[in-house]
């Protein structure tokens, strides 16, 4: 946004003169506190923000105070700051869609007299929705939710109510949840809230500071609203009100449950939906199931990089950004932005997602030329909303009319095509289209702009209704003609009275003489004497003498007042074409649904046989049966990249055999890449795509946890190993044996040995109790003699190890990025320094340090036997010994000392932190004589 910036960095001045200025500070010192709001005030052709906004402004966007400017003097002075247009869409843009820590208000008015005419929050958009979306596509529709907690000894029962405004839909549900509300973090993932309202009062009770800590890992932006708000008494009555069709099942739904009305109810005041009459009777509502969407959590979804960041280098580092090749304007991408926050968990309908995309896939010139069609759609939804909302004008009318008429040639393409699945592409889509588009519908719309629109004026970029629709608009133009005529003869007549010809005596239309007669200077003097004594001189300029006649006048008046006659007509008319067209919103709102489901189905087709390497179709299995069975699987934003030459791997999660997974292996060897991998493959199947395999089978998961380690804990300022073991202790709560489990690295950068006898225990418990196939990257090689615990009996644990090459001779490391059977049982910190190219003269420092240690030593790679043996022999750490206790502590040793930053010291530097390293070791030492053998 920086160089966006610079572009609108030049300060418009604040012009307001002594009065103007103490009017202004009499309004503003009036208004009410509000720490969150930004407000701007509209000054026409700039806008200005004051006081603490004004600070925040200046330090934000232009990173300086030198913008702030007084206005008024003394202990009154309030420090202001003035923005151009551009800078200010800049702002609105970035607080209403990317942060999610302000509101948004703009006043319009002058002097002390202003009025709030627009307000907005990261969940509710819709009055800047023209600024938001003027020259790009929207991408996700924000919900705003509304919680209310309830704490009693079993646990916290949760009322949810949900609103999406752009979509109209409404959702209430309640649930059970444990102290770090992970049920609310699955909920707020999949709806794509963006706002939470909660009552101000829990703010003091310290069992909802979790509450908070998942309000911010979301990203969500908390609005606090007094209790006395939160109460479902005239619920029923609103929502019927608001809710489509009858109001019986409303009140039913909203009768099954205690606490979720509040919050409903609180939501609707928040959101003033009672005060808008065109809200009336167009909302949905529903029972927001936990349970019918694969519950992500926050982590999970930073895990397996579901959605775009900022920070991405390009699109493909996201799993939206690669999946996203829709075609329509916007709707499209919406919907994948849905789906991918909300994964199937019914065999059957995944597998009708499949059944399409495979439809897709299958016939190329059957998938390009509906995708040719779909260029061609427009943004139905958005339109839709703007003509209910009757902001719609002539265009949002002609753009819902062309996307129309291009049904019929995507029905034809349906048509054609005869392969495997012909009789579900005819019941899903043509059967529909066939309804939508018959003459109660879409062909009644198409009829009525055929009639209504002027469609030959569209060529010139004219939007008008044609005037043979209207008798009056008929007659007005005919009117118009009429008067243009008489003047176009009165020009020639007066072109032949002063012997002009008609090329010389110009005829000129302007606001401030409306029609009249215009000669060149030269030609002035030739018709001086007629003009004094039969014209009206109206200004002699360098373009020439404008003047005029009592006739001219007369009928330049009768022009123009028929001209605005004809443009008021204009106006009534296309309010009242509107007004029609808004009686077809369930039409367009189903053809909607159908043609962004199509598109985002055919984008995955798109992606699956255009990919370098093709994309297949997974077998689904229900979460209770089956394995989870990935041959040559590759992690599909990684392989994407240009500079990597992917190495495609297999994963076996077996029922009691290998249904968790150890992964060890050297840094950088490729350990998280493949765990996440295996999560976004399932990601991708359960949502409906082809998956980056040679063979899949998935057994279909409930839920994807995901801890990440330490980079995803100092995110989130928890920096302790101490909770980052809580955390995962939370993964325990909430998984079951149809969930997966992704953790990498877990007690990464602890010093004590706590850590180890913590993580051995959470897989334990993760094995025995919770049952949940897991995949655990770790550096703990420790870890991985739980295999062994029941020698003889399969335990359902397997190690696994990222495999790479060292060169006997030359000592170089060599990533293989191969996953291969059985637990790697060394270090290669020292490697992966060489690797990066660190000094030679250091790494052969650290080579002698690591030789001292000696057993940890590299043994090169053993066979897969010759490691399970090796790990046989391990003694097990829930009975420490002096190895197991001392064993963390080294290996931190190495750690620490890879990842010191010797390419940016000198040999000295280098010396001197090895040195303080070996200290700290010997500090640590303590009783362990097996640590004491090396100092
Ligand atoms: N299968 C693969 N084929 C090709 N390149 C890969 C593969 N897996 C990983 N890589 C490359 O290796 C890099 C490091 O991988 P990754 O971060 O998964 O390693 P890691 O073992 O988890 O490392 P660390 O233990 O240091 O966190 C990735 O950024 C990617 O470029």
């Amino acid at each position: 946004m920086d160089a966006d910036l610079q572009d609108h960095n030049k300060l418009p001045d604040l012009k307001l003169d002594a009065k103007q200025a103490q009017g202004f500070l009499s309004f503003f010192n009036k208004l009410p506190n509000d720490a969150k709001a930004v407000r701007f005030f509209d000054r026409r052709d700039y806008f200005t923000a004051h006081g603490e906004n004004a600070s925040f402004i200046a330090n934000t966007y232009y990173h300086t105070t030198t913008v702030l400017k007084q206005i008024g003097n003394g202990p009154d002075a309030l420090s202001s700051v003035s923005v151009s247009k551009n800078m200010f869409e800049t702002i609105v843009r970035d607080l209403l869609l990317e942060r999610t820590d302000h509101s948004l208000e703009l006043y319009e008015g002058s002097g002390s007299n202003w009025r709030l005419t627009k307000r907005g929050t990261p969940g509710n958009i819709n009055s800047f929705e023209d600024i938001l979306f003027a020259k790009n596509d929207m991408q996700d529709s924000p919900a705003i939710v509304a919680i209310i907690p309830n704490f009693r000894e079993t646990g916290c029962t949760v009322g949810l109510g949900y609103v999406d405004l752009s979509k109209r839909v409404l959702g209430i549900t309640e649930f059970l949840d444990d102290n770090h509300f992970t049920n609310v973090e699955s909920a707020l993932v999949s709806l794509g809230c963006k706002e939470c309202v909660l009552p101000t009062e829990i703010t003091k009770s310290s069992e909802c500071k979790p509450l908070y800590d998942v309000m911010s890992k979301c990203g969500v932006m908390v609005t606090e609203r007094k209790k006395a708000e939160f109460k479902g008494r005239d619920l029923t009555q609103d929502l019927g009100r608001l809710i489509k069709g009858s109001n019986e099942p409303v009140r039913d739904l909203v009768s099954s449950f205690e606490h979720a009305p509040m919050a409903l109810g609180a939501l609707l005041s928040y959101a003033e939906l009672l005060s808008d009459e065109n809200n009336y009777g167009n909302y949905t509502i529903g029972w927001y199931n936990l349970n019918s969407y694969m519950r992500l959590d926050s982590a999970a979804m930073r895990a397996l990089n579901v959605m775009e960041s900022k920070t991405d280098a390009n699109k493909n580092f996201s799993l939206f950004g690669l999946m996203n090749r829709t075609c329509t304007a916007g709707m499209g991408r919406r919907l994948l932005h849905m789906w991918l926050k909300q994964p199937l968990l019914d065999v059957n309908e995944i597998n009708t997602r499949l059944d399409l995309v495979q439809a897709f896939v299958d016939d190329t010139a059957f998938r390009q030329d509906l995708r040719q069609h779909l260029k061609r759609i427009h943004d139905i939804e958005r339109l839709m909303r703007c003509v209910e909302k009757r902001r719609a004008s002539l265009l949002h009318i002609v753009k819902l009319y062309q996307s129309s008429i291009r049904i019929p040639y995507i029905k034809s393409a349906m048509e054609r095509y005869d392969g495997q699945f012909i009789s579900l592409i005819k019941e899903r889509y043509m059967d529909l289209f066939d309804y939508l588009t018959n003459d109660d519908h879409l062909n009644k719309f198409i009829g009525l702009v055929e009639v209504s629109v002027d469609l030959d004026q569209l060529e010139n970029g004219e939007y008008m209704i044609s005037p043979g629709y209207d008798s009056q608009l008929s007659d007005l133009k005919n009117e118009q003609e009429s008067v243009e005529q008489q003047i176009h003869d009165l020009h020639q007549k007066t072109a032949n009275d002063l012997e002009l010809g008609i090329d010389k005596l110009k005829m000129d239309k302007g606001t401030q003489f409306g029609h009249v007669f215009r000669i060149t200077k030269k030609e002035e003097p030739k018709v001086r004497k007629k003009l004094n004594t039969h014209f009206i001189i109206l200004e002699t300029r360098k373009d020439g003498v404008k003047f005029t006649n009592t006739k001219l006048k007369k009928l330049g008046d009768q022009y123009q007042k028929v001209l605005e006659e004809y443009k008021s007509c204009q106006k009534e008319l296309v309010a009242r074409v509107v007004n029609t067209a808004s009686t077809f919103s369930e039409v367009f709102d189903d053809l909607a649904k159908l043609l962004s489901e199509l598109d985002v189905l055919l984008s995955f087709a798109d992606l699956a046989a255009s990919s370098p390497t093709s994309y297949t179709r997974p077998d689904i299995t229900p979460s209770d049966t089956g394995d989870i069975i990935l041959e040559g699987s590759r992690h599909p934003c990684v392989e994407a990249q240009d500079w990597v030459n992917f190495i495609p791997n297999d994963c076996k999660l077996v029922r009691g055999k290998s249904w968790f997974q150890i992964i060890t292996g050297p840094n950088m060897g490729g350990k998280s890449t493949f765990i996440r991998q295996i999560g976004v493959n399932i990601l991708m199947a359960q949502v409906g795509s082809f998956v980056p395999c040679d063979k899949a089978t998935i057994s279909i998961r409930d839920c994807i946890f995901a801890r990440v380690g330490a980079g995803d804990c100092q995110l989130r300022g928890v920096s302790t190993f101490m909770q980052e073991m809580l955390e995962t202790a939370s993964i325990l709560k909430g998984a079951t044996d149809k969930s997966l489990i992704i953790i990498d690295e877990l007690g990464r950068g602890t010093s004590t040995y706590d850590g180890f006898g913590l993580t051995w225990a959470i897989c334990e418990h993760l094995v025995e109790v919770i049952k949940a196939p897991t995949l655990f990257a770790t550096h703990f090689h420790e870890l991985t003699a739980l295999a062994d615990e029941n020698s003889g009996q399969p335990s359902g644990i397997a190690n696994y190890h990222v495999s790479a090459h060292i060169d006997s001779s030359s000592r170089k490391l060599t990533m293989l990025y191969k996953v291969e059977a059985g637990a790697c049982d060394q270090s290669f910190g020292i490697h992966v320094a060489e690797f990066a190219n660190f000094p030679e003269s250091v790494v052969s420092l650290a080579r002698e340090k690591a030789a001292e240690l000696e057993d940890f030593t590299p043994v090169s790679i053993v066979s897969n036997e010759a490691e399970q043996e090796a790990g046989r022999k391990r003694k097990k750490p829930s009975e420490p010994d002096d190895m197991a206790i001392g064993a963390p502590r080294a290996r931190k040793f190495l750690k620490d000392f890879s990842e010191l930053p010797l390419d940016k010291m000198d040999l000295k530097q280098a010396l001197q932190e090895v040195k303080r390293l070996k200290k700290e070791l010997r500090d640590d030492v303590g009783n362990c004589k097996w640590l004491q053998q090396f100092i």
